[in-house]
């Protein structure tokens, strides 16, 4: 039985770029809620998730507004030039808290706000059998191609043996810290915490996650999200 508690570190220090909004798109509402209260409540309503770390921009000037100023289970702390500078400086702040040697970490874009309860539970639930942790996933069902560098069909790709990374990912703290560090002294790109535990050797689990859990990334995003968000099921 895993022992630990388990940690959030919410990663929302970026600027939006691909969203073409003068406001940084987790500050974006929906529902009357900005998409990183979304994220961030889905959390602080989990009765396993000891704390959640939120790590911002060095130029946020929207955090002051959101009603957590006085919530001792969140904690913020600024990251950095990439998402992997953001979640490793997210980490250490959890060094700098009472963290044991057992404890675990669950990794969640800010920008997927339409995480649900069941997903965290099924995330948690696989640690047993998962040492090396486990991200949420899901399955391709379009046909998907390789390109060459002129965007034309190179080959097809055989899709049984693809799947799509999405967040949360939930590993053990310090094997974490120590294969983000491994990958960046080694300047290796890291776009998810699983690519850098892989680096490692470590072979995380996939747990099925849902078509639903989008990343808003473009803001034909926003939508969708509204949507699912909206009808709760
Ligand atoms: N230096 C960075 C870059 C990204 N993120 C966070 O990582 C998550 C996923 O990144 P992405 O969707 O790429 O967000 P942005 O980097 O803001 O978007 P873009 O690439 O369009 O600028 C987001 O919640 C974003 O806030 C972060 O904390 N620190
Ligand atoms: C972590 C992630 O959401 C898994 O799919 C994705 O890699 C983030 O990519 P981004 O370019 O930083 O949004």
């Amino acid at each position: 039985m895993s022992s630990g508690r388990i940690w959030a570190v919410i990663p929302a220090a970026g600027i939006g770029s691909r969203m073409n909004s003068d406001t940084p798109k987790q500050y974006l509402e929906i529902d009357d809620k900005t998409i990183l209260e979304h994220s961030i409540n889905r959390f602080l309503e989990h009765s396993k998730i000891h704390k959640v770390i939120v790590v911002l921009n060095p130029k946020d000037s929207h955090w002051q507004e959101l009603p957590f100023k006085n919530n001792s289970r969140v904690v913020t702390v600024i990251g950095g030039k990439e998402r992997v500078d953001s979640v490793l400086a997210g980490l250490h702040a959890i060094q700098e808290q009472e963290v044991s040697h057992h404890d675990w970490v669950m990794v969640h874009d800010a920008a997927r706000p339409c995480l649900k309860s069941e997903h965290i539970d099924d995330l948690i639930h696989s640690r047993d059998s998962s040492p090396d942790g486990a991200i949420l996933a899901i399955g391709v069902t379009d046909t998907v191609k390789q390109a060459n560098h002129k965007q034309t069909i190179d080959r097809t790709i055989d899709r049984e043996s693809i799947w799509l990374a999405q967040t949360p990912q939930l590993f053990p703290v310090d094997s974490l810290i120590r294969s983000i560090e491994l990958a960046l002294s080694r300047q290796q790109l890291i776009t998810d915490e699983a690519s850098a535990m892989e680096l490692s050797g470590y072979h995380p689990s996939l747990v099925i996650g849902s078509r639903k859990n989008i990343k808003i990334t473009e803001p034909e995003d926003l939508f969708l999200a509204s949507l699912w968000l909206n009808n709760k099921k």
